[in-house]
């Protein structure tokens, strides 16, 4: 499996796609604005430091040429103004650097929240059909792709300008045309090259992006079964086929290096011309005499120039440029984050599966009856559920039978909402299953699919999911029925002991009986199980089924089964084939009609 490229017609995303970002950057403002404030003071206190020495520098050189020119310079003011600029400068920087990376970190937390609040309402099989490994991406990656947003691009630029307007002012004061010079050379170096760096690098960005996104994923998957690639000997291929598409991601790297140290020759270059027209022109204006005192400095706006100034000119031009020379690389990142957050725009604009009508707009069941009409349910093209029929009395009990990819799990994952049909009802005492809100459905089934997941959290936290209240004696007893009693005295923690990640210290048999266990703690009127007793013995499953029964009476069930234990304790049986519920009997009419009984043994041997 090769990385996706990025299609050739592949247009880079627009700047549009940030405007999230930036309306969420609006709750924050407080810091981000002071962060913002903060830069441009040091900005101008490293700038004018930068200046004042230079001038400074010069001026007690030219003032030695004379005694008297000597005894009229004061050298207090200016080396107290170098003092206070440095200070400024040290201070600045530091407050800066709080207070734009808190801003960061703040936002970046809204913009994590804000995508759980997008995700969350997706169904289990909206998140199956995005990928684990790929939301994990999006999740971690493409949003911290967007950290650089504010402390690289918005900050750096914001005080680009106010560099490049600052020292135009300051030397405009002085000299106007020399200033047209430095703003024209400042302005080409701080937009013209971080203009080019971010269109001739958008495709790579973009490249990049889907490459290290492809390649996170994948190592991802690749772990989780990593011992099947071991088993089947396949590892070594998958290390070399990873190995090249790291080496794959390393190209898109190095090209993005070579046209940013293309960006950073083309930026000096234009410095330095812009230093040497500046100084140029400067000793062409210069007084071929310079004695001015300090004071009279200005004196000589739009006469000829003091020589002492040309080079606080030089200087401050050069302090402007310090913070124009990050600008190319932040620019040829703004791809990274223009591509991080089209991505980011994609998975809230996902609509949710499920639609849930607001909690004024829901009805109210009125008992538990479920009847299910006419159902046509796909996956994709395949048609999986065709017409199907069937209703379940309060308190009834079925067992659903069928053979394997016959739908049975599917026609849970619908009464669960997980799954929408393309036609047909399901009614839940007397109203529409999309007429109740979040809350009542999810409070009238307790559901078990066939994978138990077990969550970080101890044993008695994960049975409590069902049933928050029920106290350590309920969970202990609904985990001795189903015969974990055994297992639960071995944990030297008991209920309090955790469980590996995703419950891998359970065997299958036991991660399943959990899973039942959950579903029989909860209160819910109508319980649904996907095939409870699946890797059990003969014994343990006999346990688990009388448990089930018992925990279920005076509630509905449906229990999808493959093997023919204790059907006979059921009051009606159901058979799925090929996607349509071809009978529907009780125990009874099994007994007594051979041909379907036939049915039932050739569905439950299938086990
Ligand atoms: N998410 C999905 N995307 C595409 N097809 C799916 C999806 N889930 C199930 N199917 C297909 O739908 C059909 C019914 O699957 P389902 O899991 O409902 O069968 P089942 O009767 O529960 O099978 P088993 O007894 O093996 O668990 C199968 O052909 C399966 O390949």
């Amino acid at each position: 499996m090769t990385p996706p490229d990025v299609p050739p017609t592949a247009r880079p995303p627009s700047l549009g796609e940030l405007s999230p970002y930036l309306a969420l950057m609006r709750e924050h403002r407080g810091w981000l604005g002071v962060g913002a404030l903060l830069a441009l003071i040091t900005l101008l206190a490293a700038t004018g430091l930068l200046a004042l020495s230079g001038w400074f520098l010069s001026a007690t050189a030219v003032a030695g040429v004379s005694v008297a020119a000597t005894q009229a310079f004061n050298f207090f003011t200016p080396a107290a103004g170098v003092r206070g600029l440095a200070l400024a400068r040290t201070a600045g920087r530091y407050g800066e650097r709080v207070t734009t990376h808190e801003g960061t970190l703040r936002l970046l937390a809204s913009l994590r929240r804000r995508l759980f609040d997008a995700i969350e309402p997706l169904s289990p099989a909206a998140l199956q059909r995005a990928g684990q490994g790929e939301l994990m991406t999006r999740l971690g990656a493409d949003v911290d792709a967007l950290d650089s947003l504010y402390v690289r691009v918005l900050i750096p630029s914001l005080v680009a300008v106010c560099a490049i307007l600052a020292a135009g002012t300051l030397i405009g004061v002085f000299a106007p045309t020399l200033a047209l010079i430095t703003v024209l050379g400042l302005a080409l170096t701080g937009g013209l090259v971080p203009w080019l760096a971010w269109h001739l690098g958008s495709r790579d960005a973009m490249r990049h992006q889907a490459s290290a996104s492809h390649l996170r994923a994948r190592l991802l998957e690749r772990l989780q079964g990593l011992g099947e690639l071991v088993i089947y000997g396949r590892w070594q291929a998958e290390l070399a086929s990873l190995a090249e598409q790291q080496a794959e991601r390393d190209r898109i790297e190095r090209s993005q290096a070579r046209r940013q140290a293309l960006a950073t020759w083309l930026s000096h270059t234009l410095l330095g011309l812009t230093l040497a027209g500046v100084a140029l022109l400067g000793v062409m204006q210069m007084a071929p005499q310079t004695q001015t005192a300090v004071g009279d400095v200005t004196a000589h706006a739009g006469e000829l120039l003091d020589g002492r100034l040309l080079a606080l000119f030089l200087l401050a031009i050069l302090g402007a440029f310090e913070a124009l020379a990050p600008l190319p690389l932040a620019w040829q990142g703004l791809g990274r984050c223009l591509s991080a957050a089209a991505r980011l725009n994609q998975v809230q604009a996902d609509t949710p599966a499920p639609q849930f009508p607001e909690d004024s707009a829901a009805a109210t069941p009125v008992g538990h009856e479920l009847v299910v009409h006419d159902l046509n349910v796909a996956h994709g093209d395949t048609q999986v559920l065709e017409q199907l029929s069937l209703s379940l009395a309060p308190g009834e009990h079925l067992a659903l039978l069928g053979p394997s990819g016959s739908g049975k799990s599917t026609l849970l994952e619908v009464l669960s909402r997980f799954h929408a049909p393309n036609s047909g009802s399901i009614h839940l005492g007397g109203v529409a299953l999309e007429s109740l809100d979040e809350a009542t459905l999810r409070a009238s089934f307790a559901v078990c699919p066939q994978d138990t997941h077990l969550f970080c959290a101890s044993y008695a936290d994960n049975l409590r999911l069902a049933a928050p209240e029920a106290s350590d004696a309920t969970l202990i007893h609904m985990l001795e029925s189903l015969g974990l009693g055994e297992w639960l005295a071995r944990q030297p923690q008991g209920l309090a002991g955790f469980p590996d990640e995703g419950g891998r210290s359970l065997s299958g048999g036991q991660l399943r009986r959990f899973g039942v266990a959950r579903a029989l703690l909860s209160p819910a009127p109508i319980v649904l199980l996907d095939e409870p007793c699946e890797g059990l013995d003969r014994e343990s499953a006999e346990r688990v089924i009388s448990a089930i029964l018992t925990a279920c009476r005076g509630r509905s069930l449906i229990m999808i089964t493959h093997q023919p234990l204790g059907l006979e304790r059921f009051a009606r049986l159901a058979l799925l084939e090929e996607g349509r519920l071809k009978e529907d009997a009780t125990p009874t009419t099994l007994q007594a009609d051979s041909r379907l009984a036939r049915l039932m043994a050739r569905t439950t041997n299938q086990a």
